[in-house]
């Protein structure tokens, strides 16, 4: 299937948002799922370090990645052919981004200097306070003066983060190759960094790919699984994915804000419109996250069962 460029609203967080951002916010959340932001604050210095210590540890040996891999205690990492033949990551949990990074890292690095734990304690502690932020901005385009009453439901939320690096097979002919298939995210929203080789996907209501171009300096930020529930549908979870379309390693970071697992998922009246009925039965974060994690119709790889699957009320 071809695939055409989408035009995604960029938003500048560092200025006051007007009634015109949040309206095209607002399209944005409900037609795409997606957007762009920029202006948050994360150095391109940032970035530098976080890829050069991540591309150290993905260099690593098969059997010694492995020592983090499924089978170990510590489970940060998934290894290929997981997900993809092309894909790997390491996850890095919050809310202590330090003591996270660095089980993997002494496993994995036998290093004593905390570099890494550092570098992504500080880019945790970020991707929190940001998508506190969008989050409250999100909310603003519910109605006028909801986001106040709202922010409570989203109070004991909490954030992980996902390394991860793609590995393209080296003859990559006419066709390109999916290096993440089809999934939407198991999240409230989720904030990714795409490297400059793009490849990030997402498919419109119509069914038709289209690709989200890395922007300059800027994050892209997309509603997931919990948000769509909670929204009563209003805001959109799109499925996206991933293609590889040269022999470059692609690397990119997804951080996911969710919320807290024994948190009732439960659309609030205000987001129910009149004469519209609920989309969702309510249901316990956890035992979504179970579905998705643990059937094999769930799981993230596997295509098409998610939250209307899981807890959607027939119409
Ligand atoms: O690698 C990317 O650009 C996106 C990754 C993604 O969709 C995910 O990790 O859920
Ligand atoms: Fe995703």
């Amino acid at each position: 299937m071809s695939e055409s460029p989408l035009d995604l609203p960029v938003f500048d967080i560092s200025q006051p948002w007007t009634p015109s951002s949040l309206s095209a916010l607002s399209i944005a959340c409900r037609e795409w799922g997606f957007f762009h932001i920029t202006n948050h604050g994360i150095s391109k210095d940032l970035y530098e370090k976080i890829f050069l210590l991540s591309s150290h540890i993905f260099s690593l040996p098969p059997q010694v990645k492995l020592k983090a891999g499924p089978s170990s205690t510590i489970k940060t990492y998934t290894p290929q052919f997981i997900a993809s033949p092309f894909f790997e990551s390491l996850r890095v949990s919050g809310p202590d981004f330090f003591a996270s990074a660095k089980s993997s890292s002494e496993v994995l690095l036998n290093l004593s200097d905390d570099d890494f734990s550092e570098i992504l304690k500080e880019y945790g502690s970020r991707m929190v306070h940001l998508s506190k932020s969008i989050l409250e901005m999100i909310l603003m385009c519910l109605g006028p003066n909801l986001e106040m009453k709202f922010i409570s439901e989203f109070k004991n939320c909490h954030g992980y983060l996902r390394l991860n690096n793609y590995s393209p097979p080296e003859c990559i002919q006419e066709q390109e190759v999916e290096g993440l298939g089809m999934h939407t995210d198991m999240s409230c929203i989720t904030l990714v960094y795409q490297d400059e080789n793009g490849g990030l996907q997402v498919r419109s209501k119509e069914g038709k790919w289209m690709d989200i171009n890395p922007c300059e300096d800027a994050l892209v930020v997309n509603i997931g699984d919990l948000m769509q529930a909670w929204s009563n549908g209003k805001f959109r979870s799109s499925e996206h994915r991933v293609v590889l379309r040269r022999h470059a390693n692609r690397f990119s970071i997804a951080f996911f804000w969710c919320f807290e697992d024994e948190k009732v998922i439960f659309a609030p009246k205000e987001v129910v419109d009149e004469g519209e009925s609920r989309l969702y039965k309510p249901f316990i974060c956890l035992d979504y996250l179970r579905f998705r994690e643990s059937s094999e119709k769930g799981k993230f790889e596997k295509v098409g069962f998610t939250v209307k699957h899981f807890a959607g009320n027939e119409i």
